[in-house]
């Protein structure tokens, strides 16, 4: 049987990871191409890991305030299944970058209050995911994956979008049971909440975070 909710592993960066995906039967994986994180990988190394993943997992690229030139070269030498956009991209500029490459686009939108949530609104007509985490904070070094939740009950209002969407920020294996439950999310996402330390994935914590986000 097929897993109800989708959930996605985002920064995998060894062939282990890939296979730890697979086989807990989550929907996607996420390669990312941000050089600060602490699971970037190389074109080279994730069109590698790209070749060990079943079918049935869809490939993501994750990217922050992407150039064409650096899109150009990624979706030349990794094959992709969606672009997840993880910058300040405007709408205009998500729907420039879709039609340019021809991959759907996973627009992240970081949420911290109400009018982050209305945010949304602008990117449904031109992203076909969007994916609503939470927003880092003013001096992170990174714009995602740093393990924050935010309130979910900014999400009690509207969280009846056009387009598919995803929860991410600071899920856990311990929480998205009830992240799932509070907000009626269909999919979820997590980086740090699956990994022993950071950028090293643990394969027992994906196993057990697919699991526990299934509603029985
Ligand atoms: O994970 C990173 O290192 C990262 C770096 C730069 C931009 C985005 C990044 N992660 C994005 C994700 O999709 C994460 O899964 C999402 O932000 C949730 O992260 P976490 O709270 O650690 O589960």
């Amino acid at each position: 049987m097929s897993n109800q909710i989708a959930v996605k592993i985002c920064g995998v960066t060894r062939p282990a990871d890939v296979d730890a995906v697979a086989a807990a039967g989550a929907r996607y994986l996420g390669f990312n191409f941000f050089p600060k994180s602490p699971r970037f990988v190389s074109f080279e190394m994730a069109r590698d890991l790209s070749v060990d993943t079943p079918v049935g997992v869809a490939k993501v690229g994750l990217v922050v305030n992407a150039d064409d030139a650096m899109l150009q070269d990624l979706t030349d030498k990794v094959p992709l299944d969606f672009l997840q956009l993880h910058g300040s991209e405007t709408p205009e500029r998500v729907a420039e970058i879709r039609a340019r490459f021809g991959l759907p686009i996973i627009k992240v939108v970081g949420v911290a209050n109400a009018a982050d949530v209305n945010r949304i609104d602008s990117y449904e007509a031109v992203a076909d995911q969007i994916l609503v985490d939470a927003k880092a904070p003013k001096d992170a070094i990174l714009p995602g994956g740093n393990g924050l939740a935010f309130d979910w009950g900014l999400l009690a209002a509207r969280k009846y979008w056009r387009k598919p969407w995803m929860l991410a920020g600071g899920l856990t294996p311990d929480n998205v049971r009830q992240a799932v439950l509070r907000t009626g999310a269909r999919q979820v996402d997590v980086a740090s909440g699956v990994e022993s330390a950071p950028g090293v994935k643990d394969a027992d914590a994906i196993h057990d975070f697919v699991k526990q986000a299934q509603i029985p």
